[in-house]
């Protein structure tokens, strides 16, 4: 048994012997820590931000209604998110929506029906028959941007470039063929990313996704703190000593819950093996900007739906996600190189350039929210971008599921490690769960450190 006090004497933190440091207080890492703190392990979060929740972030309108301007829907068959939620005392509903989004260009309706529109459908089944039958390594070095180009038809091309870029956050021109591929193979296939009801935005929860990471930062009490960014880990026969900018932790394991592009600003001594590296090197964070615009109530829904796939420029999906009885939200996303070039505007010439052309959809009222609360992922040095992580073209080692073999005493989550649902928060929960599993297995067995 180790020396306690050479253990836990660099820091403020003294604990038991067998304690556990969890790298990150995002779902998956409030997760694998509430299930260490039930089976009696001594655990700490270390956080780098000054809030909770990492992807997941619920904001109060000032009509009192929550929302999120990171993960918010629940896939149909995202059981561990639906079972927290009902613990946790939220309440989900399904999403208001029709069968298919309405898609403008030019300012105006498009049918699906249109003939320009043919040859994107033609395209999309492709990509299913490539998902199922797997794609040849040349693919890999083929990007989504250079396979567009030879998609007939410039409405086809556009609309297919607004569904990828907002399915995947990618910067086309950066992303892979192969890597799409399997993408939507482990997400469970096209229709299942691309639909709301019974797909994976089935449903919401009324009290916000951020509510469920706050209230397990809440369970956690003390043992969560923020302003802690990890910034080194140092591996012995022991166990592991966590540095950060404000104090010195020793652990006998840690779990690393950041996603690897991020993750590699933490120094490792002795130096990560090759492939870890490379994980690290040859990955990206996703470029995506969320608004969420509030009215009084939905009064559009008097009229139809607000559901729409917007080709003009910026290229976005809008999305009615308001809960029955409450307030109207109108939500909007854009990915990829769109969502940065929204960087140089304010928040008012943003609200302008989203909204304006859904008032001959909508009518004026779009145009005087309540509120409006607004989220540029990339921007958040911390959470590094969203939804996920992707790899490089011509790269292999970022596809998802991401490899989660501990390293010594270090093990890894986060939801790109999750065999399922991986990218999504029920993929965060799912990871959260088995490395807590691993480290009580391997405190259990006395595992060498
Ligand atoms: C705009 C947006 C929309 C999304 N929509 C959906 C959706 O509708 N449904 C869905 O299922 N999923 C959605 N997702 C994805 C979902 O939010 C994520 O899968 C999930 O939140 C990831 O949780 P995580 O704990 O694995 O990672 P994270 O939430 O990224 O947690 C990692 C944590 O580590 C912290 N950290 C980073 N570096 C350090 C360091 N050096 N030291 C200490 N801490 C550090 C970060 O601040 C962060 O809190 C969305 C994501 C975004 C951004």
């Amino acid at each position: 048994m180790p020396n306690h006090e050479a253990l836990y004497g660099t820091s403020a933190y003294v604990g038991d012997p067998d304690a556990t440091v969890v790298v990150g207080a995002g779902l998956s890492g409030l997760t694998a820590a509430r299930e260490l703190h039930r089976r009696g392990v001594d655990v700490l979060v270390l956080e780098a931000a000054d809030r909770v929740g990492g992807r997941a972030m619920a904001e109060t309108t000032a009509l009192g209604s929550r929302l999120d301007l990171g993960g918010q829907w629940i896939g149909h068959d995202h059981h561990r998110i639906m079972a927290l939620a009902a613990e946790l005392g939220a309440t989900r509903y399904p999403m208001h929506t029709g069968p298919v989004p309405q898609v403008i260009d030019g300012g105006r309706r498009l049918p699906l029906a249109s003939p320009s529109v043919v040859p994107a459908g033609a395209a999309l089944a492709g990509v299913g028959v490539l998902s199922l039958t797997g794609t040849p390594e040349r693919w890999n070095d083929a990007t989504v941007d250079a396979w567009l180009r030879r998609v007939p038809g410039r409405v086809s091309r556009r609309l297919l470039e607004v569904i990828a870029s907002i399915s995947w956050t990618a910067d086309l021109d950066r992303y892979s063929v192969h890597a799409m591929a399997r993408m939507v193979r482990q997400q469970g296939g096209l229709r299942t990313i691309l639909s709301t009801r019974g797909g994976a935005q089935d449903s919401l929860l009324v009290e916000g996704v951020g509510t469920l990471t706050d209230r397990l930062a809440a369970e956690l009490g003390a043992r969560v703190r923020t302003g802690h960014r990890v910034t080194r880990l140092v591996r012995d026969e022991h166990g592991v000593t966590v540095h950060t900018d404000s104090g010195t932790f020793r652990a006998a394991r840690t779990i690393v819950t950041v996603p690897p592009p991020v993750a590699a600003r933490i120094e490792h001594h002795p130096p990560l093996p090759a492939d870890r590296a490379a994980l690290e090197r040859n990955t990206y964070m996703g470029s995506v900007y969320k608004a969420i615009a509030v009215f009084e109530r939905p009064f559009w829904r008097d009229r139809g739906r607000a559901e729409f796939l917007v080709l003009d420029s910026p290229g976005r999906a809008v999305f009615d996600t308001g809960s029955p009885g409450g307030p109207g939200h109108l939500c909007t996303l854009v990915a990829g190189p769109e969502a940065r070039a929204l960087d140089g505007l304010d928040a008012e010439e943003r609200r302008q350039v989203l909204l304006a052309p859904l008032v001959p959809h909508l009518g004026p009222g779009v145009l005087k929210p309540a509120g409006w609360h607004e989220k540029a992922w990339h921007l958040d040095e911390h959470a590094g971008g969203g939804y996920v992580v992707l790899p490089e073209p011509g790269t292999t080692e970022g596809i998802s599921p991401l490899p989660h073999t501990p390293l010594g005493p270090v093990h890894w989550a986060g939801t790109e490690t999750a065999d399922e649902h991986a990218g999504y928060l029920e993929g965060a929960i799912a990871s959260g769960v088995r490395a807590a599993r691993e480290v009580v297995d391997a405190l259990a067995a006395g595992a060498p450190r």
